[in-house]
Order: structure tokens, then sequence, then C-alpha cells
């Protein structure tokens, strides 16, 4: 048994002896005295004993003139750290609540308690601990007592330079990564800026996010997923790469593709691979430029910033331009809308440029660790400035439901590998488009009478109807083409018989002229 641990052990005994000693300490000599005392006395013991221990306090900034308030990240750490190793081994233990975590409690050792830890085959003893302070407030007579916690960490001094160079940073990034994997996490979206400019609103409201989906549940061909889920693994563990090679940590990803396709599901995906919040933001609410750049610096690391359906969101074209100026126009002419029209103009006054700087300027980079993710249903009305190579890091097409994704959806809904009428659903995939939305929809039993092969017959029957009406709308539309065909090629016939019947009498009125000429010549 390690001396540290043999002291924790006979915690009553140590203390009774210091107290003892602090007594005597405090009777029989001054302020300076006894403080030199203390400080002869502790040297004295590290010249006999063998082990070193370092103290971590709960709250920084504790000296004897300043009492501080804020609470030690290394200390919180710390309890996180040990806390699963203290449910397992210490005998007392406190619950304590943890600020915006999964976890209902978090457990810790009481004062006094110890645990033993063991790192690359080093033993290390922990133990929690509370001292007791006097203090004379300048304002009353009556002396105050204060309690200080904090952990003490014993190790042998032949591990000096491992513990102060590696252990205590494990220890550390440990505790802060389980916080972190703990953590409840949140969906933000941004209040209408007019709220937090009169009123001093915050800019962003948030719930917690519980989006069940995973990339297990997203119906897409593995290779696909596969594919985006080792890019965002090596963007999170990204930090040094990202720092050698001067870039900013962050991503973007361009989500396109019908509706129903799964865009949202991908990032709520996404969010849960990571474990990273995701601020939803709206951008026809956003006033203008400076408010955008405003939101982006109140977003913190460990996010995806999502604006969908980026297309509607912003004028990108000339064409939604020119658009939307008409039902202005036609809007400022209408004496019902005429009145309300200068209080309340709802246009965003975000412009492509300043969406631009604000995914890749130098505020984007702000906290770090940063995902940006537009969504759109219509990839060919995006202005390639937004889109191009560099700014967009991935481009993801969802699309249409195959048959592998299919197989996803029927393992989800119906907990089936394999069934016979996989096959017929199989060719059927291949003959028609489907979103995945409406397949789900058909194998979600709808009572506890349909099973399984029920689901898949209606689903048949889904891609059949589909089959028959996009055979008939391809007929129709091959029917309007030809008829459109038959009427320009009428209308071109009917343009050259004019175009003839025009030359003809200019001919006749130019013969009639010459022969004018000739009878007067
Ligand atoms: N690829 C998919 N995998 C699993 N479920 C999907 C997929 N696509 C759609 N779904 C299901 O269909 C519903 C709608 O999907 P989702 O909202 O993700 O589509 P979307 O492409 O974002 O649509 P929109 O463009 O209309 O916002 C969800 O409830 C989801 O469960």
């Amino acid at each position: 048994m390690m001396m540290a641990e043999i002291w924790s052990l006979g915690g009553s005994l140590q203390i009774a002896t210091i107290v003892f000693l602090w007594k005597i300490l405090e009777n029989y000599f001054s302020g300076h005295l006894r403080r030199s005392i203390i400080s002869y006395g502790t040297k004295l013991a590290s010249l006999v004993s063998p082990y070193i221990y370092i103290k971590f306090p709960e709250f920084v900034g504790d000296s004897e003139e300043y009492v501080g308030v804020k609470r030690s990240d290394a200390y919180a750490a710390i309890e996180t750290y040990l806390s699963g190793k203290s449910s397992r081994e210490a005998k007392y233990l406190k619950a304590i609540d943890v600020k915006d975590s999964s976890q209902p409690v978090q457990l810790s050792m009481d004062e006094n308690e110890g645990v033993t830890d063991e790192f690359e085959g080093i033993k290390l003893s922990w133990v929690a601990k509370k001292e007791y302070t006097i203090t004379q407030q300048s304002f009353s007579f009556n002396p105050q007592m204060d309690e200080k916690r904090y952990y003490e960490l014993t190790f042998h001094k032949s591990h000096r330079d491992f513990v102060n160079g590696t252990y205590i940073n494990h220890v550390i990034q440990k505790g802060k990564a389980i916080t972190v994997s703990n953590r409840q996490r949140k969906l933000y979206t941004n209040n209408p800026s007019q709220s937090w400019e009169r009123y001093r609103a915050r800019k962003w409201s948030h719930a917690t996010f519980e989006h069940p989906k995973t990339f297990d549940t997203l119906a897409m061909e593995s290779k696909k997923k596969l594919e985006i889920v080792n890019d965002l693994e090596n963007f999170s563990k990204g930090k040094d790469y990202h720092k050698k090679i001067g870039k900013a940590w962050k991503r973007g990803y361009l989500l396109y593709g019908p509706p129903g396709t799964g865009k949202s599901s991908m990032i709520a995906a996404m969010a849960n691979h990571l474990e990273y919040d995701i601020y939803d933001l709206e951008l026809t609410t956003v006033k203008n430029n400076t408010e955008l750049r405003k939101l982006l610096i109140e977003t913190t690391g460990k996010s995806i910033i999502v604006i969908e359906d980026i297309d509607c969101s912003l004028d990108l074209t000339g064409q939604r331009k020119k658009e939307k100026k008409k039902a202005k126009d036609e809007e400022a002419n209408n004496p019902i809308t005429k009145m309300t029209k200068g209080e309340e103009d709802s246009d965003s006054k975000v412009t492509l440029s300043g969406l631009l700087n604000f995914t890749d300027g130098l505020w984007s980079a702000i906290g770090g660790e940063k995902i940006f993710v537009f969504t759109t249903n219509y990839v060919e009305r995006l202005d390639p400035a937004l889109i191009r190579r560099g700014r967009m890091d991935m481009y993801i097409e969802l699309s249409y439901c195959g048959f592998e994704a299919f197989k996803v959806l029927a393992k989800n809904y119906l907990d089936i590998d394999s069934h016979p009428l996989f096959a017929t659903i199989g060719h059927l995939l291949e003959e028609t488009n489907i979103t995945p939305a409406e397949v789900a929809e058909k194998l979600m039993p709808k009572c506890m009478n349909e099973d399984a092969e029920t689901c898949l017959k209606k689903l048949i029957e889904a891609l059949e109807t589909a089959k028959d009406e996009a055979k008939m709308k391809a007929e129709e539309e091959a029917r309007l083409k030809v008829e459109t065909e038959e009427k320009e090629k009428q209308e071109d016939a009917l343009e050259d018989v004019k175009v003839d019947g025009s030359l003809a009498k200019v001919k006749e009125n130019c013969v009639g002229v010459v022969k004018d000429n000739g009878a007067t010549a």
C-alpha cells in the first residue's frame, strides 16, 4: 500500500493531529513566526517523505486577500474524471447537479475519501479534501470560517516529470471530454433582430436537441455514407492539421436534392455523430450583414450552423430579383398593402457577399470547430460564387430511394434484413423515382395488425402507382412536345407563306413601277 493511501486511510487521525498542532501553533506563536514554522515544517516533511503532493483548489484566485468566485476548470475536470472511479470505489459519495448535462447527477467523493488511479503503469492517489480558513470581515466583529475544497494528488517523486508533463494533462483533457459527451446538446434558432435590438433580448433562443437520427438509420448508399462520416471525423480531429496549414478550423457542406430525401435528417445525424450543437439560422429575419456577423460571434465552437433552403433565403439570381421587384411594384400600387408598407419591410438586406464573409471571412474562424451546412432543393439556382470549390468543402447529393437505402429503411421500420418481396421492390425502385420520405411513410405500420408483409405490399402498390403516373406524365409530355413542334412547324409555314406573299406583292409593285417609269420615259 502506498504511503499516500495510508495517509488517506488514517484521515481522522491525521486531521486530529493537525488540529492539535495547529492549536499549539495558534496559541503559542505569533503570525509571522507561525508561518515560518509551517513553511519549514513542510520543507522538512518533504525531505523525509518520498511523495509529492499537488493541490487543485475548487476556486481560483482565492488568496487570503481575495476570495474568488470562479470555479476552477481544472477542479471541475478532475471531479468529472474521478467520478466513475469514485462511484465504484469510494464509500462516502456526494451527488452533484451538473448544468446542461444529460446525466441527472454526477457522483463524486465526499471529503477525505480517496481513490487510486493507474496510468501507463504508474499508481497515483487522489484525495478529496477540505480546509478551513478564518477570515475577519472589516465590518463585523465575528470571524468567519471559510471552507475550501480541493483535490490532492499524491505520487512518488520519481514520477514528477511524467505527472507534470503528461498525467495532469491527460486527466484534464479526459475530464473535459467526458463533460462534452454528457452535455445536453442544444438546437438554437435566431430571434428576429428587431426583438433583440429593441428589448435587449438574446440573439439566439435554444431548446434541447433531441433528434434521434444517426448515420445508422440514415438511408443512403453505404459507400457515400462512409465517405461523409470519415470526412466529419477527420475534421473534428483536425485541430493541429488546420493550425499547421493556416486554415480556419471550419468546414462547409452543401446538401442538395428533392424535398423528402433526407437533408434535415443528415444534419441531425451529423450533429449526433460529432456531438455538436446546431444553430438553425433563419436568414430572412436577419436585417443586414452587420447583424449576421453579430449572430456569428454569438455562436460557440463544436457547432453546426445551418441555413436551410438557401435559394429561398437570398436573392441569388437576376431572375428572382426581377420577379421580386415586379411583386413589390404591384404591392406598392395596391391600396391595401400600401398603408403598412414602409414600416414593415420584411426584405432581408443580407447580401451574397455578406453571407460569403459570414462563412469565409475573418469572423468565421471565431470559436473554432464550426461546420456550415447549406441546403437547397434547387442546386442549379445557386450563385456559382456561393458554391465554388474551397468555399463548400463537400457537395452531398441526397437523392431518390435506391435499393440499398430501402434496405436501411426496412431495417429501421420493420426490423427485417430480407424478404421474398425485396426483389420486386428492387426492380420497381430502379424503374421509378420515389423519395425515402415516401418509402418510410409506407413502411411505418399504421396499426398493430399491420405486419412487415402488409407494409411491403403497400410500398409495392405505391411504387406501381408512381411508375404508372410517371409513365403517363412522360407520355403527356411527349404528346405536348409533338403538339408544340407541329404548331411551330405550322406557324413557320404560315410565316413563309406570308413572306412569299409579300415578296410576290413587292415584285408585282416593282414591275408596275418599272412599267410606269417606262411609260413616262
Ligand atoms: N435518407 C433518409 N433516411 C432516413 N429517413 C429519411 C431519409 N430521407 C427522408 N427520411 C424521412 O422522411 C422525413 C423527411 O425527411 P427530411 O426532412 O430529412 O427531408 P428533407 O430533404 O430535409 O426535406 P425538405 O427539403 O422538405 O426539408 C423524415 O421524417 C425522415 O425520417
